[in-house]
Order: structure tokens, then C-alpha cells, then sequence
């Protein structure tokens, strides 16, 4: 039986083949988890950088402006980079008395102790180490793919890296034709990040979109040192890997992170092996490639043990789902962008207890509770994983197989954070994952969240107001929730069947679970049964069948 904590994160040495199989790879930097301490750090930060924090440049001209510095790191004489902004800052230790330069130097290595030690933070019961991160975008000219401009990316790749445990120290991005093959970006940009993050002492550089194996190579190469390269996609693996490592995670997220992770890393191993040519001063060419080919075989052996595993997870919860079908309560999923509210809303409304936390990703897991309104009618609502945008195509393919329980709903709730300044782009981005997992066809209501929280409550809800099928509420508070579970019954009518059925009066049972899971227009007692017009699920009314034909049948 696999265990979450056998895998580490992504960003970091690659996990499986590191931890399992391949002891003997060293990574170029430590393993960012403490594995031999639980100490509880006080000072866990959570805080997310400004783009003026970030040092966000505007970047037609390619030039590097001052990134900013969060603590200045100690610079050693003669190691100053001549990086604008960054050299000042470098300079004023320079200028120390070099009569006292032992103690200066000994204060200098506590410090520098001190500062290593303070960077151990707690994340999902696990010590990480906060590394410092720098990231990069790209805006390709005439790209209407995406959504969200260039700023509004690498301020949300900001808040990925925070909510990963990173600690962001500064961001650049170039506007191109198309990305650059061989390093995504074009050579005088990686220049200028090369002088700033050596001089900011960055551990990490991430970039806002998928990079290829042979880009992620040369771009460690250019950058040198013991910096690694990562993209969007590993980060997002990262937070869903340290999540499945929690208590809270089920085995199907454990797996499909981990099948996630290694279809991500397949195509990607090249570069792990080529110390060992270096190690050997090329005498022994070829030796990385022959472990590569083995570590492959490795990886597409276990990709293969996993989809098996996953296979069988996925009949045990088909069956249990099958099990609740037969009691034919509407199934109503909550759908949308991470962070929108979709937990909060379903512990208002069913007293369930999911983590809801202002964090991405919070939810792995699908979780299904009963709704009972104060009418005596119920649905079954079920909270899913949050999309983002640019989702990385190997999560969703994994994920297909949780959002399976999206596809059998009867109606789609897609919560909006209606206070975010990019809430249309949002709704953009989750109605194209919606799109790709072929779920469109199902009735959609959609739920403007967080009505409190926005700067003019009364101008959203009178903007709502003109539109159809919007409803606006606070999670939270539980502002609106009577209206929204009265819009969620006549939204599931939509997708219910009408029938008139004569039912004998030994069916008694049938007759109140009518009441409770449809929508009855007429009821009346006649000398055969009652006889009802309703509306009701599509599997009730096969049930019914019998019945609506004695109806038929009627003088
Ligand atoms: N002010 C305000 N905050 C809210 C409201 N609804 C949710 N929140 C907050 O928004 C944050 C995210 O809420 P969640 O319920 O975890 O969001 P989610 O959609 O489940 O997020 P993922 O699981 O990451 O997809 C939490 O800090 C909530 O307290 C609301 O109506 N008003
Ligand atoms: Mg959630």
C-alpha cells in the first residue's frame, strides 16, 4: 500500500524516484522538507506580495527594474553583481571597519544561521523549507488563450508560490513574439535574471507556464549554481502533493496526485542524470543515458500499478455512488474557481465540517452532503476540487476521474468571488475547464459569493438582478441562502421529467418520497390511489413506471 508521505514535493528533488527507487541521485539543492523534526514553527507567513512588492517590471524593454529585497541578504566582499538597485543595498556591507572583520565575520555566520533556521516553516503538519523564489512570465503577442494579463498571472503564480511555502523576493516578465525553443524566454532576459537572483540569493526560479525538458535543462544551465528551474505546473503539483500528504486526503487524491506527478516528471527526466557524466569527466559517456532509460522504465512501470490501483478506487466509489443513486435524491455539484467559497458553502448550508481556508487548492476531495430545506425537500450537494486557469493538462486528465461526480450531477452551482477584481476572468477560465471535462450540457446556476466583502454590495446585487440564473449570497454569513436553495429547486426542474401517476395506496412510500425529491402541481385521492402530477428526477420517474401506465389506463 502506498503512503502520502513518500512523496515529496516536486519543486524539490523528483520524489518517487528519489525517495524509492534511486537513493543514489543527489539533488543540486537539500530537500526542502525537515524530515527529523515536528517543531511547530510561531511564525508561519502567509502573507502574499503586491506587485510593487514583487518588483513587478513592465517588460517591453526588457530591462530589469529593482526587485525588492524582503531581508537584505549579507553580500561578501567582492561578490557584489552589478545590478541596478541591488548593488546599493550590496554596498553598505562593504564598508565595515576592516579592524574589527573577525567578529563582524562570526556575527555574520550567526546571522546567516540565524536566517537559514528562521526560513523551517510548518505547512500541512510538515517543515518546509521557505526557499526564495523568483518568477518569470511571458506575454506572446496575438495569445488569446488566455485570460488573465501578464500581471494579473504572475500575481496569482505569486499567491501559488505562498500558498507552496515559498517566499516570492521578485518577478520580471517579456513580452515576445513567440517563446524562445531552447530557453522560453529570449538570451538577454536570462542574463538579467541570472545577475538579479544570484544577488537576491534565489533558490528558485519559477515560470508561469510549462516549460519542456530541454528548456528547464538550459535554463538551469544559463542560471548556474545551485538554482532550479521550475514551472506553473510543478507548483501546482507541489501544493496538491503537500495537501494529499495530509491526514484529510483520501486514497484515490493520494494516488492521482502521485499519477499526476509522475506523468509530469516523465518526460522530463533527462536532466537528472547528467552529474554523473560530469562527475566521471565524460569518460564514461552514456552512462546517464542508460539510468535514464532505467529510471523510465521505473516510472512508466509504477504509472502502470498506479492507473490499476486508481481503477479500482474508482469502481469502489462508482458503486457507492450508484448505492446513493438508488435513493433518488438530485445530486447538485459546486463548481468553480479555487478560493470562490465552494466549502464555506457547503458547511453553511449542510453543518458539514471541510477545511475552508483562504488558501488555493484547499479542497482535494469531493465531499457529498444532504441539503434539507426548510419545505421538507433535499438535494444531495457535492463540493469539488477549484480550477484555475492555465491548469496544468495532466492534473485535469488525472482529476477527470474524481470530476466524474460533476458529469452525473443534475445541476452545476458555479460559485463566483464576485469581491475578486478578476472575477470574470475567473468565470472565464472554470466555464473552459467545464468545457474540456464535456460538462456543458448540464443545467448551470451560477452564485455571485462574497457579496460582503465587495466594495458596493447594493451595485452587484442590482447587477444580478438584470441577469438570469444569478444569484447573490455571502458564504460566509449566510446572506442569501434561503434564495439560493429556492433557485436551486426550480434550476432542478429543469432537468426533472413531468409525470401524472395513479399510485395504489400500499405505496405509500413512493407517494413521500414524491413529495420530498420532486416538484408535485396536483395531489388527489381517488377509490384506485392517489392520483399526482409532479416533476421528478429522470430515475425516479423509470420507478414510476407501473404506475403512469395504470394511469394511462384511467377511465
Ligand atoms: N468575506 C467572505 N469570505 C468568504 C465567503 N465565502 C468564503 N469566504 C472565505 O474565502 C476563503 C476560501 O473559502 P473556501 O470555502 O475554502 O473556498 P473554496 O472554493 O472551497 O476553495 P478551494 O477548495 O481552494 O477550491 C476562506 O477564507 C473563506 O472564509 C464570503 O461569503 N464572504
Ligand atoms: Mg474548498
Amino acid at each position: 500500500m502506498m503512503n502520502a508521505s513518500l512523496y515529496g514535493s516536486i519543486i524539490r528533488p523528483s520524489p518517487v524516484i528519489h525517495e524509492l527507487y534511486v537513493p543514489c541521485i543527489t539533488p543540486p539543492n537539500p530537500n526542502r522538507f525537515r524530515k527529523d523534526s515536528k517543531c511547530v514553527s510561531s511564525r508561519l507567513s502567509t502573507s502574499v506580495l503586491l506587485p510593487q512588492q514583487l518588483g513587478l517590471v513592465s517588460s517591453d524593454d526588457v530591462s530589469l527594474q529593482n526587485p525588492v529585497i524582503d531581508t537584505p541578504e549579507p553580500v561578501q566582499e567582492g561578490e557584489e553583481e552589478a545590478v541596478p538597485g541591488i548593488a546599493s543595498e550590496a554596498s553598505h556591507s562593504t564598508s565595515e571597519d576592516k579592524a574589527s572583520g573577525s567578529s563582524t565575520k562570526l556575527k555574520k555566520k550567526k546571522d546567516e544561521q540565524d536566517n537559514y533556521e528562521n526560513r523551517f516553516k510548518l505547512r500541512n503538519g510538515r517543515e518546509v523549507f521557505e526557499e526564495k523564489a523568483y518568477l518569470v512570465g511571458v506575454e506572446c503577442k496575438g495569445d488569446t488563450q488566455n485570460y488573465f494579463g501578464i500581471e494579473e498571472s504572475i500575481n496569482e503564480l505569486a499567491q501559488l508560490a505562498d500558498t507552496a511555502g515559498l517566499m516570492v523576493v521578485g518577478s520580471t516578465y517579456q513580452k515576445l513574439a513567440s517563446p524562445n525553443p531552447r530557453t522560453y524566454i529570449g538570451s538577454g532576459k536570462v542574463s538579467e535574471i541570472k545577475s538579479a537572483i544570484h544577488a537576491l540569493g534565489v533558490e528558485t526560479v519559477i515560470f508561469d507556464d510549462e516549460l519542456s525538458a530541454g528548456q528547464l535543462r538550459n535554463l538551469e544551465k544559463a542560471f548556474g549554481g545551485d538554482v532550479r528551474v521550475c514551472d506553473r505546473t510543478a507548483l501546482i503539483l507541489d501544493i496538491f502533493n503537500q495537501r494529499a500528504a495530509t491526514h484529510e486526503a483520501s486514497l484515490q487524491a493520494i494516488f492521482l496526485v502521485a499519477l499526476a506527478q509522475m506523468e509530469y516528471q516523465l518526460p522530463r527526466l533527462t536532466k537528472m542524470w547528467t552529474h554523473l557524466e560530469r562527475q566521471a569527466g565524460g569518460k564514461v559517456k552514456g552512462m546517464g543515458e542508460k539510468q535514464i532509460e532505467v529510471d523510465k522504465r521505473i516510472l512508466r512501470n509504477q504509472i502502470g500499478i498506479l492507473r490499476k490501483e486508481l481503477e479500482t478506487v474508482r469502481k469502489h466509489r462508482k458503486q457507492y455512488r450508484n448505492r446513493r443513486f438508488s435513493v433518488p435524491v438530485p445530486v447538485v455539484s459546486l463548481v468553480g474557481y479555487t478560493n470562490a467559497g465552494k466549502s464555506t458553502l457547503l458547511n453553511q448550508l449542510t453543518g458539514a465540517n471541510v477545511l475552508a481556508e483562504d488558501k488555493l487548492f484547499a479542497t482535494l476531495d469531493p465531499t457529498t452532503r444532504r441539503v434539507q430545506m426548510k419545505n421538507g425537500k433535499e438535494f444531495l450537494l457535492t463540493d469539488t476540487v477549484g480550477f484555475i486557469q492555465k491548469l496544468p493538462t495532466t492534473l485535469v486528465a488525472a482529476f477527470r476521474a474524481t470530476l466524474e461526480e460533476i458529469s452525473e450531477s443534475s445541476l452545476l452551482v458555479h460559485v463566483v468571488d464576485i469581491s475578486h477584481p478578476l472575477s470574470e476572468q475567473q468565470i472565464d477560465a472554470v466555464d473552459k475547464v467545464l468545457s474540456e471535462l464535456d460538462v456543458l450540457s448540464i443545467p448551470r446556476l451560477m452564485v455571485w459569493n462574497k457579496v460582503d466583502k465587495s466594495s458596493d454590495p447594493q451595485k452587484v446585487r442590482l447587477e444580478a438582478e438584470k441577469r438570469d440564473d444569478v444569484i447573490c449570497i455571502s458564504a460566509l454569513n449566510g446572506d442569501g441562502l434561503p434564495e439560493f436553495c429556492n433557485a436551486v429547486q426550480e434550476k432542478l426542474k429543469d432537468s426533472m421529467v413531468w409525470v401524472e401517476a395513479l399510485l395504489p395506496f400500499d405505496k405509500g412510500d413512493l407517494l413521500s418520497t414524491i413529495h420530498q425529491v420532486g416538484m408535485v402541481e396536483k395531489s388527489e385521492y381517488t377509490e384506485q390511489g392517489t392520483f399526482i402530477r409532479a416533476h421528478v428526477p429522470l430515475r425516479f420517474a423509470r420507478l414510476l413506471t407501473p404506475m403512469r401506465q395504470l394511469c394511462a389506463s384511467r377511465p
